[in-house]
């Protein structure tokens, strides 16, 4: 059929009206689509305005959406667009509601409602193209059941983590030192006390080794504000690298770094009353403190100095206790709290400092400490088209020509778009395909809830989980009527083996998301012992593919993307992580092809060893190969 009538024809779905959405909405118009709904959870903020071009200053609180769809009326009076302003996971977008849809369109920003959104297309049998953008990277896919993988054939690489030697006593790169500010200086001083938080310290002298010892980083009652921040200052820029030092061995192939002391870089007078307070006093917004604004800097681009760094660190210290002392001992890291950035900024810049790094300003820090990579709306607009251009391949049924293309920020071959064809679906993936899993789990001893909330809900990415054991319902989330919560209260709190149906090894366990229409069969194996280091759930999931990390890393709550320490990395942002590694997997698939290997645990295992290779940071794409990619066709 030509393009114009299939378009004609169509009723699209629209998920996400951020980035991508708004130019895919304004593509699909003016390509003449007549019919397209549109879902979005999210109100409009200032911060979209520079890119999402539907929207207005006037429009910041309201639905995106809605405003999404009135602006696109405005030059395309006829077409029907319908908006939801809700999230994709209600339970209202069922399977029958995603079967009124030709194709369903993504344009989300994150991991769970992506595979959401490919389990009910997958279970409402409707194609899915797949998008995600980061800075100049981007990339379209389609999923088409039967034909294509799905969006969870193959493992999402998880977001960089570093060694925790790396961040506490070498580190190399500004990144270390942001890794080491945030998650670990700030996290010690103004979050949870209690939190294991290996800081290269001791939190005092080596020498007292006593239980009651006392802890540096705690303000004694009486303690002078000025005295307090120049210990911390001493302490961990200056008495930690000392020890350190003594270490000889750590040092014989590296630069040695350099103690720094406050007095060696602040005056006494500096150190005792810098700052103007006053400037301070003014405004009672909390996120509104800023160490930058009572020292009289302005420009956020600007590199400070290691004296300048100095100045901020001791004092954003001193305006959390004198300003925001309600909020110590519970805050976590937030890029858009000023006094956060400006505090985590000074640290690792003096860290740096003493180790020979080269100094960043606070934007750069910025980025850095909340993983932002800037939007680009061009690569927005580029991917947008791209989508439009499968969508009506989808809806010609043109499989020969469906296209998964890969965005790059350097040309390959003077390419900058790479379009690669689709792969199969992954014959043992456990959404698209009816493999079992499997679960190692000491059946004596594990809890129902902790197969619940640790396997069911955040491997396998159930919302509303139904677990059947043959056919004894075991468990079920949701609207459930009181006599049976209470029957699964009490089953929540018995060892697995004491449920209605004795769980042991050899069990098989139906785990069931009716919303989703999705199914999977878990083979219960019983194993006594766990390591807890290495799996610290006490249960081992395999069959599922579970993200590969570049660097293996026992410290999981150390990391710059989406660590579990850390709530200021939203989801959107390690997802942004992932994609750049989509990307780079262009080049392991390319790999993967080549060895031709057919069977698919073999190509995970593959997989996996090849991403454990490519551990810079900085991302390889592909490099002139292109032509040795063999294609897999679909037949
Ligand atoms: N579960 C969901 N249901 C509905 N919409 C969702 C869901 N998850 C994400 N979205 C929407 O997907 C869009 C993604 O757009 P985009 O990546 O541009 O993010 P943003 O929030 O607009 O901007 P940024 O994160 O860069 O500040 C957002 O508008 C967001 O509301
Ligand atoms: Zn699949």
């Amino acid at each position: 059929m030509a393009s114009s009538s299939v378009v004609k024809e169509a009723k699209v779905l629209m998920v996400g009206a951020g980035g991508i959405g708004c130019e895919l909405l304004k593509t699909l118009a003016l390509s003449g689509f007549p019919d397209i709904h549109i879902i979005d959870m999210d109100t409009i903020e200032v911060s979209n305005l520079n890119r999402q071009f539907l929207f207005r200053q006037y429009h910041v609180g309201q639905s995106k959406a809605k405003v999404a769809r009135d602006a696109v009326l405005k030059f395309r009076p006829h077409i029907n667009i319908t908006p939801y302003h809700a999230n994709v996971k209600d339970p209202e977008f069922n399977v029958d509601f995603f079967k009124q849809f030709n194709v369903v369109l993504n344009g989300l920003d994150n991991l769970d409602a992506r595979r959401h959104v490919n389990r009910l297309c997958l279970a409402a049998n409707v194609p899915l193209v797949e998008s995600g953008t980061t800075g100049f990277l981007g990339q379209v896919t389609v999923h088409v059941k039967g034909r294509t993988e799905c969006y969870e054939c193959h493992p999402k690489p998880a977001p960089k983590t570093y060694p925790v030697c790396t961040i506490t006593s070498t580190p190399s790169k500004f990144v270390h030192c942001i890794v080491w500010a945030k998650d670990l200086l700030f996290a010690k001083l103004f979050g949870d006390k209690n939190q294991d938080n290996d800081l290269n310290v001791r939190s005092s002298d080596a020498a007292a080794s006593s239980e009651n010892v006392e802890d540096v980083f705690e303000r004694r009652k009486d303690e002078d504000i000025d005295q307090y921040r120049r210990k911390i200052f001493d302490h961990v820029f200056g008495y930690n690298i000392e020890l350190a030092l003594s270490n000889e061995e750590t040092w014989k192939n590296r630069n040695r770094p350099k103690p720094i002391y406050s007095k060696d870089v602040l005056s006494d007078e500096l150190t005792q009353q810098n700052g103007n307070l006053e400037k301070n006093y003014a405004s009672d917004d909390e996120l509104s403190v800023s160490a930058m604004v009572s020292l009289g800097m302005k420009n956020p681009q600007d590199i400070w100095s290691l004296r300048e760094n100095s100045k901020i660190f001791i004092e954003a210290l001193k305006l959390f206790f004198m300003k925001r002392e309600k909020e110590i001992g519970h805050l976590s890291f937030d890029k858009d709290d000023q006094l956060a950035v400006e505090f985590v900024t000074a640290a690792a810049n003096i860290r740096a400092a003493s180790f020979g790094i080269p100094l960043h300003s606070l934007f750069e820090a910025k980025g850095i400490a909340g993983n932002i990579v800037h939007a680009v709306a061009t690569t927005n607009a580029v991917i947008a088209g791209l989508i439009v251009i499968e969508a009506i391949k989808v809806l010609q049924n043109d499989m020969e020509n469906y296209r998964m293309t890969y965005c790059l920020e350097h040309p390959s071959r003077k390419m900058l778009l790479m379009p690669v064809d689709p792969f199969e679906p992954n014959k043992s993936c456990y959404v698209c395909s009816e493999t079992p899993l499997s679960l190692e789990i000491n059946t004596n001893r594990s809890k129902l809830k902790d197969f619940v909330e640790k396997i069911v809900k955040a491997k396998l990415g159930m919302t509303l989980p139904l677990i059947m054991c043959a056919s004894n319902l075991l468990y079920e989330a949701g609207d459930v009527e009181k006599d049976f919560i209470k029957i699964y209260e009490a089953n929540l709190e018995k060892v697995l083996s004491e449920l209605p149906t004795p769980v042991t090894g050899g069990t098989m366990l139906t785990v069931e998301d009716m919303l989703q229409e999705f199914v999977c069969n878990i083979n219960i194996k019983h194993r006594e012992e766990f390591d807890e280091e290495k799996e610290p759930d006490g249960m081992v999931l395999s069959g599922w593919t579970q993200p590969v990390s570049a660097v293996d890393n026992k410290d999981k709550s150390i990391g710059n993307g989406a660590s579990t320490s850390n709530a200021l990395v939203t989801a959107a942002e390690s997802e942004k992580d992932d994609e750049i590694a989509i990307v780079s997997a262009v080049k392991k698939r390319k790999l993967l092809d080549d060895s031709d290997s057919s069977n698919a645990a073999d190509e995970v295992k593959h997989h996996k060893q090849l991403q454990v290779i490519d551990d810079e940071d900085d991302l390889v794409l592909l490099d002139g190969e292109v032509d040795s990619f063999k294609k897999r066709r679909l037949s």
